[in-house]
């Protein structure tokens, strides 16, 4: 089975409005709220393509509350771990095209109690194959609380992928995730690795120092311009051919790992598949608010190039 942990869950509010002014009333529509934070994300995209998936995550409030009958509402089962306070609303407002304002709030605090049981859960699960771990941690989070997840982790037996933005991720690495899926600002941000789009040789060499770091494979995504992955001993890149209307690009890149992660986990050898399918995936998601339901991904995946790199 494989788990996501979120440990800064968010109820996302998605809103559009045509141009925003400051010192006015601006009269916005089209409101959706959804149960989200990355993790989350992930295991429903998982779901959608048939993988088995249960969410682990802090959660709180009326807020928290939402979210877990939410998703249980969408059949994904969660675990939770309930805290003090209300988890956070995050507000993704579209003013008019291209132009996206994202409100990501810091989170309710968590204590060393919450950890703790955390912790406990973990260990709990015998059925964990791997835990996809995404995005923030929120406040008062322990300095060590990723690495004593992963410790666990490990001792079952069981593999982990990140796409956290956090430093910790320079550290982490050496922890030998499976797999890990950094864009190009994060490369630069945390490992201090610049990279080109369509500049092969840059992310060759990028590809190697993140290996020889500890990722045992790296999806590295590029927003529109594409991704590369790298088993170690080979490169792909994958680009779509066609433009997306694009609405809103908030958890595209949760829904792509998640793609990618439903065909390579249990397939390794069919990396382009995967990659057709989490490109695929992403362009379809960009164009809704929130996840949106994934109904041009068939059409979308014919119109995905891949291509070996070396
Ligand atoms: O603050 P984090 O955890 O980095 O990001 C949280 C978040 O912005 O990421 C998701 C999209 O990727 C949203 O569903 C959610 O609100």
């Amino acid at each position: 089975m494989i788990y996501t942990l979120t440990a800064n869950p968010a109820i996302d509010y998605n809103i559009a409005c045509d141009g925003l002014t400051a010192n006015t009333v601006t009269r916005t529509r089209n409101a959706v709220y959804t149960p989200n934070g990355k993790g989350l994300n992930v295991s429903f995209t998982l779901d959608h393509y048939g993988v088995d998936t249960t969410i682990l995550g802090f959660f709180a409030g009326f807020s928290g509350e939402f979210i877990v009958k939410g998703a249980e509402a969408l059949g994904v089962p969660v675990k939770p771990v309930w805290t003090d306070g209300i988890t956070r609303v995050n507000v993704f407002l579209n003013a008019g095209p291209d132009t996206e304002y994202n409100m990501v709030n810091a989170g309710a605090a968590i204590n060393e109690a919450n950890e703790q049981e955390m912790f406990e859960l973990i260990d709990s699960l015998d059925d964990m194959t791997c835990l996809v771990i995404s995005g923030s941690l929120p406040p008062n989070t322990s300095e060590g609380f990723l690495a004593e997840v992963l410790r666990r982790v490990k001792a079952k037996g069981a593999e982990f992928v990140l796409d956290i933005s956090s430093h910790q991720l320079a550290d982490l690495i050496a922890l030998e995730p499976l797999l890990i899926k950094p864009n190009d600002d994060e490369l630069l941000d945390i490992f201090g690795i610049k990279v080109s789009g369509g500049d092969d040789e840059s992310v060759k060499g990028a590809m190697a120092e993140l290996h020889a770091k500890g990722a045992k494979n790296v999806l590295l995504t590029l927003g529109g311009a594409g991704a590369y992955f790298s088993n170690g001993e080979h490169i792909w890149f994958a680009n779509r051919t066609f433009d997306v209307k694009l609405l809103s690009t908030v958890c595209a890149g949760d829904s792509s790992l998640a793609a990618f992660l439903s065909v390579w986990h249990d397939a390794p050898e069919r990396v382009e598949d995967a990659l057709r399918l989490s490109m695929a995936t992403g362009a379809n998601v960009v164009e809704c608010p929130g996840l949106g339901d994934f109904a041009k991904v068939d059409e979308y995946k014919k119109h995905i190039e891949v291509r070996q790199v070396c």
